[in-house]
């Protein structure tokens, strides 16, 4: 009978609108915790992360406010069962069997700032709920949001490497959302219909650093030189565009819950072993010669199952590379360098 229900459960997931989007099929026990639940991102993604019919157990945490999402996001009729978390006493509690970890906890930009300039504070912060990772749940893979990516993600490879937990296919830097943007900007320009659009991002998450491929773009699009040059820098900037629309309130909240949904979902896939999820992301990688870059990456049971090369370059795009290689390669050097302080 109970079998009986959860296929028909599952059946109506598969069919739900809300999910058909960024999900597969229901399936295995998956714990997912947020930390930084109760922020602009963590909030929007507590719901999304509800939605998604992969999750069984999703658990809220952040230093207060978590017990009120939690109570929020629980009562939405799906499958996840909703725990809410508050203070550092609970973290452990928070981080227990974790499948995956969402981070998003720190501080974001105001008009003026570089995310480099967030350094200072949400390095400590990453470095500090790293350590917890590496004790309560060290096998979970870890999603990293909080910025600046470039750098929070060598750090969290320091401390897992200290912990003595450092697995490279199990730790992401949330480049998604460079993805998100590239595809809805490239489809506007090229009048195209946008769910059919497909745009590698690669390199890292801040400024030049973040190169999107439009010459490898699907469907192909006959653009000028000047719009490819437009649609590089927009996505370059795209960050910044919001946080100067919302003019000191904060940056992409709501898009990047989305983004950040839609590659947890990914790694959910990839765990469950769904075939062929490929999505870019910033991980440990060869295919440079710095150590950390993001391309595209096939998600599988243990993580990163592959990473891709990057394939042909136009001669803008190869420029764009060795541009953004000394700033990448200088904000992964802060990152290791802060981590091992101490
Ligand atoms: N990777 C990306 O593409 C991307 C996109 C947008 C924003 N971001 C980054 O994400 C981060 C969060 O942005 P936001 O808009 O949600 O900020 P926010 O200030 O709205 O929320 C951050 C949350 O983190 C919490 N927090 C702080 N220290 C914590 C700790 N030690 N443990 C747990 N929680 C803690 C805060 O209490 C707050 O609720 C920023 O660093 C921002 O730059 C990254
Ligand atoms: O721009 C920011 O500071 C936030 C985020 O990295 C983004 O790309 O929107």
């Amino acid at each position: 009978m109970r079998s009986q229900i959860l296929r028909s459960v599952q059946s109506a997931a598969r069919k739900s609108n809300y999910t058909r989007n960024y999900a597969s099929a229901a399936s295995p026990e998956r714990k997912v915790t947020i930390l930084g639940a109760a922020g602009g991102i963590g909030q929007s993604l507590s719901m999304l992360m509800k939605l998604n019919p992969l999750v069984s157990t999703l658990s809220l945490y952040d230093l207060a406010g978590t017990p009120g999402v939690a109570a929020d996001v629980s009562h939405i009729n799906t499958r996840a069962q909703v725990f809410g978390y508050a203070e550092d006493k609970e973290l452990g509690k928070a981080l227990e069997g974790s499948d995956v970890v969402i981070i998003p906890a720190g501080v974001p930009r105001k008009p003026g700032m570089t995310r480099d300039d967030l350094f200072n504070i949400n390095a400590g912060i990453v470095k500090n709920l790293c350590k917890s990772v590496a004790q309560y749940c060290p096998n979970a893979l870890v999603n990293m949001i909080s910025n600046p990516v470039n750098s929070t993600v060598p750090i969290a490879s320091e401390v897992f490497k200290k912990a003595g937990t450092y697995d490279p296919k199990r730790l992401f830097g949330v480049t998604t959302l460079d993805v998100v943007r590239a595809k809805t900007f490239y489809a506007t320009k090229a009048g195209l219909p946008v769910e059919a659009v497909n745009v590698p991002v690669v390199g890292g998450h801040a400024g030049i650093t973040i190169l999107p491929l439009f010459s490898q773009a699907h469907p192909q699009a006959n653009l000028s030189n000047a719009d490819i040059e437009y649609l590089t820098k927009r996505t370059q900037d795209g960050g910044t565009e919001v946080v100067l629309a919302k003019a000191g309130k904060g940056s992409a909240t709501l898009s990047m819950a989305y983004a950040g949904a839609i590659f947890a979902d990914a790694c959910l896939k990839g765990l469950n072993g769904v075939p062929d999820v490929v999505e870019c992301s910033y991980v440990a990688s060869t295919v440079t010669d710095l150590p950390f870059f993001a391309s595209k990456v096939r998600l599988g049971k243990n993580g990163v199952e592959e990473i891709y090369g990057l394939g042909t370059l136009s001669e803008y795009e190869q420029e764009g590379l060795e541009n953004l290689k000394a700033e990448l390669k200088s904000s992964i050097d802060k990152g290791i360098e802060f981590a091992n302080k101490e």
